[in-house]
C-alpha cells in the first residue's frame, strides 16, 4: 500500500526522469540539490498551498523545465523535542500574586468585600427577624404538609394512576405493595417522631439553660421562616449586584471580527474559508477576558487596530473595555484581543503605592501607573530619559509628576523643576527642588535655559569624576548606588524637568541652544547620573528637536491626533506597528502608551495624584531630605544664581525703541516697556517723570549703558530730558551674548 509520501516520492523521481531530454541515468543527489537551490531561492511558494502542484503538469512540460518541489517530502519544522523546548512556559505564580502591591491591593478588596457584605447584613438582621417570624407560620403548615405528603407516599401517586390508566395490572400492583411498604415505614418513624420530639421539646425546656432554648426557638423559627418565604421574595438579599458581562466566546469574537468589512476576513469566515484561528483558549485575564487570534493571511493587527470602534460594536462592549494589541515577536497577524469588563477610564485609579509612605530609590524600579489589568507598571528612571506627550489636557502634567514625586521620595536625587505653562500645576515640588520655575515668559524661559546650562556644565564635572575613579569603584563608567551615595563625589542622581517644554525649544531666542543643551544631555547624560524628564503638547520638528526624540528611552503618549505626533513622541513607525495612541478618546484622560519600560510596548494609565495629594507627599519627601541633609538650592531657602540673560531689560528696552529713534528720552521708554510688560514694569510707569529717568538710569548702568541729557525740539522749542542712545542697548546685548557664549 501507497503511503502519501512513498507517491509524492514516486512522482518526484518520475518528474525529474521526464524533465531529463535523453533518458539518461539520473544523479539524484545533483537533482535534490539543484531542487534544493531552487526551493531556497523562492521561499515565498513554500507557504503557498497551491505550490503542492503535480511535478508533471502541462505548464512545465511545455515549457521544457523541470517541475521544481518546494514542499520536502518529510514533515519539516522543528521536531518534539525543539517544540518543547521553544515552547513558551507559564508562570507558575500568577503575577499578581508576586507582586507585592498588587497582592496587597486583592487582600485589601477581599476584605473590603467581606466587611461591607457583613455590615451589609448586620443592619438588616432586625428586618430579617422580622420577616422570619412572619413568614415562620407559614413555613410550618409548608413543613406538616410536607411531611403528611412524605408519609403518604405522595410523589408515588401520578405513577400508580398512570398504571391504573393503562390497566397495567401487574404494574400497578408493584407500585401499590411498594406505597403500602412505604407508607408502613414512614408512619412508623412519624409516630416516633409525634412521640419524641415533644418529649425532648420538654426536657430541653426543663433541663436546658435558657440561652439554649432560645438559641433552638430562634434555629426553628429562622428553619420554618426561611421555609415560608416566597420563592420570588428570599429574606436575605445581596449585599453587592455584580455586573453581568457577557463571556467572550470564539463566535463572539468570530462575529465581530466579522463585522468589520475586511475582505479577507469575510472570505476566510464564508463557506469553504478556513476560518479564524485561536493558538490559545480564551481565558480570563484580571478583570477581563483575553483572546489570542490568528488573523486570516494578509490581514494585520494595524488593520483591526483602524476599526476599533467597530470591533468594539461588534463585541456589544464599550470602546474603553477592547483593547487589540500587536504580540511582539509573532507574525503580524497574531493579535492578543483583550475586553475588559468595564472601561478602563471608568475603573476607580489606583492609589499610587508610595502616596502614603515608603522611600525611592531611582536606581530602582518606581509605580508609574496601571496596566489594563489593573497591574502596576514600573518606570526605572536611572540610566534613562524619558518623554511625555499628547493634546492638551490630556493627562500630560499629571504622568510627568508621578515620576517627579518618586524622585522627590529619593533624598540623594536634586531636582530642576521647569513648568513652561504657568499655571503652578507643579507648584509642590518647589519644597524639594533645588531650582524651581513656573511661567509662560521669557524671564522663566531664560531661567530655565539657565538650569540646562548648569546641568549641560555639571556634565562635564561628572564625566571628570568618573573617569579619575579607580575601575574598581566604578567598572562599567557609570554612576552606580554606591557612588551616588558617596557625597563627596557629586554623582547624586540630578534630574532636570521640563513640562510644555515646546514653550522653550520653539523660543525665538533661547530655543536653539536650549535644545542642542538638551540633544548633548539626553545623549551623554545617562551614565552621569543626569536624567530628563520633558513633557510636550506639541511634538513637531519646531519643538521637539528631532535628535532629543529620537534618543530618548523611554516614551509615554496619551492622546494625540495623528500619526506624525504618534510617532514622534513614541518612536519612528510605531504607528506603523499597531501602537497608536491616536486611538484613545477624550475621554480616556491618563491613558497612555508607554514605550520603552518594558520589553513591550504598554497600555498604561498613569496614578492620578493631584496637587493636595502631590503636596502631602512633597511635605513627606522635604523632611525626609531635612534629616539626611540633602535640601539643597531653592527650596533650602538659596537663590539660583542666574546669568544676566534672566534679565530681559536690555531686550525689551531694544524692542520699544523703534529702529527711527536714535536717542530716546528715558521716561516715555518707561511708559513703552509697562505697555509691554505691565507686571514687570507697571510700577515704574506711575512714577513722576524725573523719577522713571533715574529709575531707568539705575537699571541699566549695570550693563554699562550710560544716559545723558537729550535734546529735542517740541513745538518749535528746545526741551532737554534725560536719555540713552539706542545704539549702546545693541552693543550691550552684543557683549552679553559674546559673553555667554563663552561659558
Ligand atoms: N491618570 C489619570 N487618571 C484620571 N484622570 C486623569 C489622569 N491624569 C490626568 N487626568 C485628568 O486629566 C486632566 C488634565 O490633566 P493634565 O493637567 O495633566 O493635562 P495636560 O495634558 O498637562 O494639560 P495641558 O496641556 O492643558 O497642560 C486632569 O485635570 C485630570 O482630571
Amino acid at each position: 500500500m501507497n503511503q502519501p509520501d512513498d507517491n509524492e516520492l514516486f512522482n518526484r523521481l518520475e518528474a525529474e526522469m521526464t524533465a531529463d531530454s535523453g533518458g539518461e541515468v539520473v544523479d539524484l543527489d545533483k537533482a535534490r540539490s539543484a531542487r534544493d537551490q531552487s526551493a531556497d531561492s523562492r521561499p515565498g511558494e513554500s507557504a503557498d498551498p497551491d505550490a503542492d502542484r503535480t511535478p508533471d503538469s502541462g505548464d512545465d512540460e511545455s515549457e521544457g523545465k523541470s517541475a521544481v518541489m518546494v514542499d520536502s517530502p518529510a514533515p519539516t519544522g522543528p521536531g518534539l523535542m525543539d517544540r518543547i523546548r521553544g515552547a513558551r512556559r507559564r508562570e507558575v505564580i500568577p503575577a499578581w500574586a508576586k507582586s507585592k502591591p498588587e497582592f496587597l491591593n486583592a487582600i485589601g478588596w477581599l476584605g473590603g468585600y467581606a466587611g461591607h457584605s457583613v455590615a451589609f447584613h448586620a443592619v438588616r438582621v432586625p428586618w430579617y427577624s422580622v420577616r422570619l417570624a412572619f413568614q415562620a407560620p407559614a413555613g410550618a403548615a409548608k413543613f406538616i404538609g410536607g411531611t403528611m405528603r412524605w408519609v403518604a407516599d405522595a410523589e408515588g401517586d401520578p405513577l400508580r394512576q398512570v398504571a391504573a390508566r393503562r390497566e397495567d395490572v401487574e404494574q400497578y400492583l408493584k407500585l401499590s405493595r411498594q406505597r403500602d411498604n412505604r407508607v408502613k415505614l414512614r408512619g412508623i418513624l412519624m409516630v416516633l417522631g409525634l412521640i419524641l420530639g415533644p418529649v425532648l421539646a420538654l426536657v430541653l425546656f426543663v433541663l436546658a439553660p435558657r440561652w439554649l432554648d432560645v438559641l433552638a426557638l430562634a434555629l426553628l423559627t429562622a428553619g420554618f421562616g426561611f421555609m415560608g418565604a416566597p420563592a420570588d421574595k428570599p429574606v436575605i438579599t445581596r449585599a453587592v449586584v455584580a455586573t453581568e458581562v457577557e463571556r467572550l466566546t470564539s463566535g463572539i469574537v468570530e462575529r465581530a471580527l466579522g463585522a468589520l468589512g475586511i475582505a479577507e476576513i469575510n472570505k476566510a469566515l464564508g463557506k469553504g474559508g478556513e476560518g479564524i484561528r485561536f493558538p490559545a483558549p480564551i481565558t480570563r485575564d484580571g478583570p477581563g477576558w483575553r483572546a489570542d487570534v490568528d488573523l486570516p493571511y494578509g490581514v494585520t493587527v494595524p488593520d483591526i487596530l483602524d476599526r476599533r470602534e467597530k470591533l468594539a460594536s461588534g463585541l456589544r462592549r464599550p470602546l474603553g473595555c477592547v483593547w487589540p494589541e500587536p504580540v511582539a515577536d509573532e507574525h503580524a497577524g497574531r493579535m492578543m484581543l483583550w475586553v475588559g469588563d468595564r472601561a478602563l477610564n471608568k475603573v476607580p485609579p489606583a492609589t499610587w503605592p508610595l502616596a502614603k509612605s515608603g522611600t525611592a530609590s531611582l536606581f530602582k524600579p518606581l509605580p508609574f501607573g496601571t496596566d489594563q489589568r489593573g497591574r502596576n507598571v514600573d518606570l526605572t528612571l536611572m540610566y534613562d530619559n524619558v518623554l511625555i506627550g499628547a493634546m492638551p489636557g490630556m493627562g500630560k502634567t499629571f504622568a510627568l509628576r508621578t515620576p517627579l514625586l518618586a524622585a522627590a521620595l529619593d533624598v540623594l536625587t536634586e531636582l530642576l523643576v521647569w513648568e513652561l505653562k504657568g499655571t503652578g500645576d507643579l507648584e509642590p515640588l518647589k519644597k524639594v527642588a533645588a531650582d524651581y520655575g513656573s511661567g509662560a515668559d521669557d524671564e522663566t524661559a531664560a531661567a530655565a535655559l539657565d538650569s540646562i546650562r548648569y546641568v549641560y556644565k555639571d556634565l562635564e564635572r561628572r564625566a571628570k569624576v568618573i573617569s579619575s575613579l579607580p575601575k574598581d569603584k566604578c567598572p562599567e563608567n557609570k554612576v552606580t548606588p554606591a557612588l551616588a551615595a558617596n557625597r563627596s563625589l557629586g554623582l547624586h542622581p540630578l534630574v532636570l524637568a521640563i513640562d510644555e517644554c515646546q514653550e522653550l525649544f520653539s523660543h525665538e531666542k533661547f530655543g536653539k541652544e536650549a535644545g542642542s543643551l538638551c540633544t548633548s544631555i539626553i545623549k551623554r547624560g545617562r551614565a552621569l547620573g543626569v536624567i530628563l524628564l520633558l513633557a510636550t503638547q506639541r511634538p513637531d520638528k519646531e519643538s521637539l528637536p528631532p535628535a532629543i526624540s529620537a534618543n530618548v528611552g523611554t516614551r509615554y503618549c496619551l492622546r494625540v491626533m495623528g500619526q506624525t505626533e504618534n510617532d514622534m513622541i513614541l518612536g519612528t513607525s510605531t504607528y506603523k506597528n499597531g501602537i497608536r495612541a491616536t486611538s484613545f478618546t477624550k475621554s480616556d484622560r491618563g491613558i497612555g502608551y508607554l514605550v520603552g519600560a518594558a520589553d513591550e510596548p504598554q497600555i498604561v494609565r498613569g496614578y492620578y495624584i493631584d496637587n493636595p495629594a502631590a503636596d502631602v507627599i512633597c511635605e513627606r519627601a522635604r523632611k525626609a531630605r531635612l534629616d539626611a541633609g540633602t535640601l539643597t538650592g531653592l527650596a533650602a531657602g538659596q537663590e539660583p544664581e542666574r546669568r544676566e540673560a534672566a534679565d530681559p531689560l536690555l531686550d525689551d528696552v531694544l524692542a520699544v525703541t523703534p529702529a527711527s529713534e536714535a536717542k530716546p528720552w528715558n521716561d516715555v521708554t518707561v511708559d513703552r516697556l509697562a505697555e509691554l510688560r505691565p507686571e514687570k514694569y507697571g510700577a515704574w510707569a506711575e512714577m513722576e517723570p524725573a523719577d522713571k529717568a533715574r529709575q531707568l538710569t539705575a537699571a541699566l548702568k549695570p550693563y554699562g549703558v550710560a544716559t545723558g541729557q537729550v535734546a529735542r525740539r517740541v513745538k518749535g522749542k528746545t526741551v532737554n530730558r534725560t536719555g540713552f542712545e539706542r545704539v549702546h542697548i545693541a552693543t550691550a546685548i552684543t557683549e552679553r551674548d559674546r559673553k555667554r557664549d563663552a561659558g
